[in-house]
């Protein structure tokens, strides 16, 4: 029997599915699915690192449940959310001639469930998925929502659908084997949630800081606590026509970073949204909106957790700020050609601004590089 700490219900009517949050659910992901899906046949998604370090605790369990299923594996890494890799997967799940009623499961970070996601999408006209997110930031964000796509040379994201799972088991012994570099990415999108409109959350978050990081009960209370907050959002606002775009704050500038720095290890997702962040605080107070200060309590937060707060915090050499703008243009919450940002009036009070004028954006990157 699977011991399952928190359940978080995602009530979106026909597409409504479970998160279920849990210290050793890969293990019993077969008796899960087994109920839940009976007579289904699955194509595991995965990525090399994670085959090693966690699918065999999954395998075990899908093949003592008596359950079919195929492999795809891909290289790990933001790069691998590429139409190559769609091809890759799509192709993979026509192979193993799994139908249409049949399952993908999204094994892994956000990169490989925002890929297996959005192949589930497309192969057959559309298949169902489960997320089982792996990393930090799948848990708490990415494996919830069903945004799934991959990136393109112009910009991050800007290929997909939105396309929910079925189900979302997310197993915490799972980040015992994720890297701390990793899981600091990760919580730059838990502070996020603090910023976004839970004071309170944040004020939580500095006092657990810790024991989250170590592995405590408050990881698994954070994971819990993220998911409500991001199923609620989702369930007011499913396709980013509103309140939706407050889990946008930081990602303006930081998707254009992670795009200026080419996808690849020199900034991981989280690190943009956590210099993203920091820059919403400040743009803010520039534009005298928020206190000074809680931008202040925002870069000391984030440096606790080992993050990067300032452009200078990213290797090598950044491209111009016309460069920037060039990608930020292309930020999918622009409409009819005008920027919208996550703005802020202070720690947790974030809000939607719409038509920021550009002009203002380049000369606060100006400022601040
Ligand atoms: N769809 C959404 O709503 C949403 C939300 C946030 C982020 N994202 C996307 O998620 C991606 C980032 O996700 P990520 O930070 O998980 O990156 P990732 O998927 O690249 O995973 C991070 C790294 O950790 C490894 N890894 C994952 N789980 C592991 C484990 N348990 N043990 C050992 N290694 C493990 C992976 O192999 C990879 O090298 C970005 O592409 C971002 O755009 C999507
Ligand atoms: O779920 C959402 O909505 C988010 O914005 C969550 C973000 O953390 C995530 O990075 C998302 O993929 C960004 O979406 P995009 O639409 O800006 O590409
Ligand atoms: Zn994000």
């Amino acid at each position: 029997m699977a011991q399952i700490d928190h359940t978080v219900h995602v009530a979106l009517g026909e597409r409504a599915y479970d998160i279920l949050i849990g210290p050793d659910l890969l293990a019993e992901a077969g008796a899960i699915l087994a109920d839940k899906f009976p007579g289904r046949r699955f194509g595991i998604v995965t990525d090399e690192n994670v085959a090693r370090a966690q699918l065999p605790r999954l395998t075990a369990g899908l093949d003592k449940a008596g359950l079919h299923y195929e492999t795809v594996v891909l290289p790990a890494g933001e790069a691998t959310k590429s139409y190559a890799m769609l091809e890759r997967v799509v192709e993979g799940l026509l192979a193993a001639r799994l139908e249409r009623g049949d399952l993908v499961i999204a094994l892994g970070g956000g990169v490989i469930g925002d890929l297996a996601g959005f192949a589930a999408s497309v192969t057959r006209r559309g298949m169902d998925f489960v997320q089982m997110p792996t990393s930090l930031l799948a848990q708490v964000d990415s494996s919830v929502g069903g945004k799934t796509g991959i990136n393109s040379p112009h910009g991050k994201n800007l290929v997909g659908a939105f396309h929910q799972p079925k189900l979302v088991l997310a197993d915490l012994s799972a980040l015992d084997t994720l890297d701390r570099r990793q899981f600091a990415a990760g919580y730059a999108e838990v502070v996020k949630y603090g910023l976004i409109d839970d004071p309170e959350f944040f004020e939580w978050l500095d006092a657990n800081l810790g024991e989250i990081f170590e592995g405590g009960p408050a990881r698994g209370e954070a994971v819990a606590r993220c998911c409500a907050h991001k199923a609620r959002v989702v369930i007011e606002d499913e396709k980013e026509t509103g309140v939706r775009a407050l889990l946008n704050l930081g990602h303006t500038f930081g998707h254009a970073l992670e795009k200026d720095t080419g996808y690849g290890d020199r900034l991981l997702h989280g690190e943009g949204v956590s210099i993203g962040m920091v820059l919403a605080h400040r743009f803010s107070t520039e534009l005298g909106l928020a206190p000074g200060q809680d931008a202040g309590r925002v870069v000391a937060h984030l440096k606790r957790a080992g993050l990067p707060t300032t452009l200078a915090d990213i290797p090598g050499t950044l491209g111009s700020t016309q460069d920037l703008m060039a990608a930020i243009a292309q930020d999918k919450k622009v409409q009819r050609g005008a920027l919208t940002f996550i703005l802020t009036k202070g720690v947790g009070q974030a809000f939607i601004e719409k038509g920021v004028e550009p002009g203002r954006v380049a000369a606060f990157l100006d400022a601040v590089r």
